[in-house]
């Protein structure tokens, strides 16, 4: 029986139960693949994920989900968003009555359009006092080789959002906290989409200027569709929001980054799909963060140009000049 349980043993997953087990907090780690859980705990690695990373002793994983739910006392969200809900129907009768439930997840589920923390409300009927949510610029390899970094943990519960906080750090890693769970979530969703748009310029061979815009005005577009939904625009300039828009945009490392490039260099939605091994969560979230933004009546030139590449309506090379679709000027 350990403290806290991560469910979900990808790079993410595999990273943060790292980073707890660092930090003195006694962590098992779920793995769906028996071999994978058998890797961590013999082996000390996850050689898919975390290549060259060597994994605390303390931390240990296992494929029984129930024996990794059994007396936690948080439990830690890892797997792509559009599988959540499945797991919680599955399994989330295993978690104990008062365990915090914390989402690690970038993403909203397609079809519901809703945040992770609101599945997770919605599947297992807690209150939103028993959410929390981490997001940042944490690209999980530079954190598993202990690059220091920071995040935030939100919570409607600031008591929630400081417990989780004091477990989720070390000395590389550094939690903050705040109670905007709507910016922090759509923070850690949209930069994604802004990153498709720069991997996308990037592999058309567009330089530095056209990067430097797009992120400026992707950062504009993420303020004004989390506003619209609820956020504090401070929020947005904090680590969820230009924090992470920065880390993701400008490192090889990021799978949206990644998906984009391919993308730009001339390879369909199929093809990249196909090609990426690890989850680049943006291109399932492109369609219902389209759709949020058209109800909210948000306006989102980047987002519509990366809908329309990734759809192959649009020829990569014509995305930059296009940073607003308007034929006037307006206002910066
Ligand atoms: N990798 C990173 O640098 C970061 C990732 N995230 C977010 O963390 C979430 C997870 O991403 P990664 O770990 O990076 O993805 P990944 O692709 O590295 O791993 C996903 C893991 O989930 C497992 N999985 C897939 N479907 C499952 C299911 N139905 N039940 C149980 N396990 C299942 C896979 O086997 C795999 O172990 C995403 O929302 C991502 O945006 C957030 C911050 C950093
Ligand atoms: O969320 C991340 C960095 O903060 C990871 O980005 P990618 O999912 O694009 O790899």
């Amino acid at each position: 029986m350990a403290d806290v349980a991560v469910l979900g043993a990808g790079s993410w997953g595999t990273t943060f139960a790292k980073a707890l087990a660092d930090g003195g907090t006694d962590t098992v780690l779920w793995a769906r693949r028996p071999e994978a859980a058998r890797e961590i705990d013999e082996s000390r690695r996850n050689t898919r994920y975390l290549p060259g990373i060597t994994l605390p002793a303390t931390l240990h994983a296992t494929s029984d989900i129930r024996a990794a739910l059994e007396g936690a006392s948080q439990v830690y969200l890892a797997v792509p968003s559009q599988q959540l809900r499945e797991l919680l129907r599955e399994h989330g009768g295993a978690i104990g009555p008062d365990a915090p439930i914390v989402s690690l997840i970038k993403g909203v589920e397609a079809g519901s359009r809703l945040r992770m923390s609101e599945v997770i409300a919605e599947e297992l009927a807690i209150d939103a006092g028993r959410i929390a949510v981490v997001s940042g610029p944490n690209l999980a390899l530079e954190i598993a080789q202990e690059h220091p970094t920071a995040a935030v943990v939100s919570s409607s519960s600031p008591e929630t959002a400081r417990e989780v906080a004091k477990r989720a750090r070390n000395d590389y890693f550094h939690s903050f906290i705040n109670t905007d769970v709507v910016g922090t979530e759509f923070g850690g969703v949209l930069k994604n989409l802004v990153a498709l748009a720069i991997g996308i310029v990037d592999g058309v061979g567009y330089g530095e200027n056209t990067k430097a815009s797009i992120i400026t005005r992707g950062l504009a577009e993420v303020t004004d569709f989390a506003v619209a939904h609820g956020a504090e625009r401070e929020t947005m300039s904090g680590l969820a929001g230009l924090g992470d828009l920065i880390a993701t945009c400008g490192s090889p490392l990021s799978r949206n980054f990644t998906a984009g490039r391919l993308l730009g260099m001339g390879y369909s939605r199929t093809d990249v799909v196909a090609r990426m091994e690890q989850v680049a969560e943006g291109l399932a979230s492109v369609e219902p963060v389209a759709q949020l933004a058209a109800a909210a009546g948000v306006r989102m030139p980047i987002l519509e140009q990366v809908r329309l590449v990734l759809d192959g309506e649009m020829d990569p090379r014509d995305i930059a000049p296009h940073l607003t679709t308007d034929d006037e000027p307006i206002q910066e």
